[in-house]
């Protein structure tokens, strides 16, 4: 007899990711690296891991190969067995290329035939894209104590942060009373983390009924919360949606700071060690005499000859000697010539920044960050992934160099002010 007590999870993994801009032109948001060792998918995968839940469909969509061979058989989050497992969901594309997912609703009717596969009274949907700790056996006790049809994690954020999320007004219960998605003036901070447990029977019968409904956000719980019991999970700890590249940016210096409450060692995190940067192969870091390091997280295989504060080092780094980084965060098997400067700035995998060359301009910017503080920290520059960075080259505060620009010696002077790309 199949046991229907447990949840099945549902990991939205599809999105398109814009916002995240050169970091995701040639993978899923959820495929980024994260802190060094992590790809942004990891705490998901991990929370639910860690709640005990044993079957997980991951639904891609765009650009999924990065991240289908990160997960492989879910192996490195414990998920194989004869019970356990992580199944791929690939788009249903049909004739054309409108009938991809529509939206994170759309993206679940597609999937109907894997919901009525895997029988369970309730279904988790997740997203892969946040960076959060958090017990999903527990939410699920409490959906059950207040017999929802639909209940979502929710926290307060900044005020001024909430037209980013879907806002809810709750009664002393916390019962969902009043909902806005994105709300352009906004009533309330309580703000949907799009973490939702649904009773698998409402879900189904929520699917079939009306197929422009296509997000969950926009249109299945604004009119859930008239019609139907939709009740508030309120979570205290941290999270962030880390799809912008300034989210995405503060929550990698986050693990950098004690107090920040972000820890993926303390939270039980796993990653897939195996896949492509082969931590496991490489050696431990190297620190060279005479190079300087300040509160920073440096991976395996970096070797440090220069000056690193304040940023998140991936494997295989090379700082070299007088080089300089600053507030940025440098993925995988990145070279840092001599005597060049790398400040707030993210740069991809194996980027290669010639001697001398300035990349962002963090200094300037916190001057005025201390007189200004509500620009606090933009002005992120981006550097995509093998891309060359010219000997001498000046690429200003929140410029972008594509994705492999290779550009010969001949552009020594290249120079791109605040904003440009190349
Ligand atoms: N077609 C598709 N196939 C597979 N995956 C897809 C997909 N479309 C989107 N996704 C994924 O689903 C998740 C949610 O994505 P959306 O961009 O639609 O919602 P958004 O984050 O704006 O708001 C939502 O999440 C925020 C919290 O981050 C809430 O506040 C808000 O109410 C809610 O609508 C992301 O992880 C995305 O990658």
């Amino acid at each position: 007899m199949r046991d229907t007590g447990e949840a099945l999870v549902l990991l939205l993994a599809g999105g398109i990711g814009s916002r995240l801009d050169l970091l995701v032109g040639h993978r899923a948001k959820p495929a980024v690296p994260f802190a060094g060792l992590y790809r942004i998918i990891d705490f998901s995968l991990s929370n639910v891991m860690n709640s005990g839940l044993n079957r997980v469909g991951v639904l891609t969509q765009y650009k999924p190969l990065s991240l289908m061979a990160h997960i492989k058989g879910g192996e490195a989050w414990d998920f194989t067995g004869r019970s356990r497992g992580v199944k791929i969901l690939p788009p249903r594309t049909g004739a054309k290329d409108s009938d991809w997912y529509r939206g994170t609703a759309d993206a679940i009717r597609q999937n109907i035939d894997f919901i009525q596969q895997n029988p369970a009274d309730q279904v988790i949907v997740l997203s892969g894209d946040h960076i959060y700790r958090m017990d999903f056996d527990a939410m699920l006790a409490y959906h059950r104590h207040k017999k929802a049809d639909i209940t979502i994690g929710m926290m307060v954020v900044p005020m001024r942060d909430i037209h980013q999320f879907g806002a809810g007004i709750v009664d002393t219960e916390n019962r969902i009373v009043d909902w806005e998605e994105k709300p352009a003036i906004p009533r309330t901070n309580l703000a949907s983390m799009g973490i939702y447990v649904f009773e698998t029977k409402y879900l189904l019968r929520t699917l079939e009924r009306d197929r422009e409904e296509v997000d969950f956000g926009m249109h299945i719980v604004p009119r859930a919360i008239r019609e139907d019991k939709v009740f508030a999970y309120p979570f205290y700890g941290y999270w962030r949606d880390v799809g912008t590249i300034q989210a995405y940016w503060e929550a990698n210096m986050d693990v950098l700071r004690p107090g920040s409450g972000i820890s993926p060692e303390a939270w039980d995190i796993c990653s897939n060690p195996e896949y492509g940067d082969r931590p496991m192969d490489r050696q431990a870091a190297r620190f060279v005499s005479g190079c300087k390091v300040h509160a920073s997280m440096i991976s395996a295989g970096c070797i440090i000859e220069g000056t690193v504060t304040n940023s998140v080092l991936s494997p295989g780094v090379w700082v070299r000697k007088g080089a300089v980084v600053n507030n940025s965060v440098i993925f995988h098997d990145s070279v840092i010539e001599e005597g060049a400067k790398v400040d707030l700035a993210i740069c991809d995998k194996r980027v290669y920044v010639r001697e001398g060359a300035v990349v962002g301009q963090g200094e300037d910017l916190h001057v005025a960050n201390r007189l200004f503080p509500k620009h606090l920290y933009t002005g992120i520059t981006l550097v995509g992934k093998e891309a060359r960075v010219p000997a001498h080259a000046h690429i200003g505060r929140n410029c972008r160099v594509t994705y492999g620009f290779n550009e010969d010696d001949s552009r020594d002077a290249l120079e791109l002010a605040d904003g440009e790309s190349i």
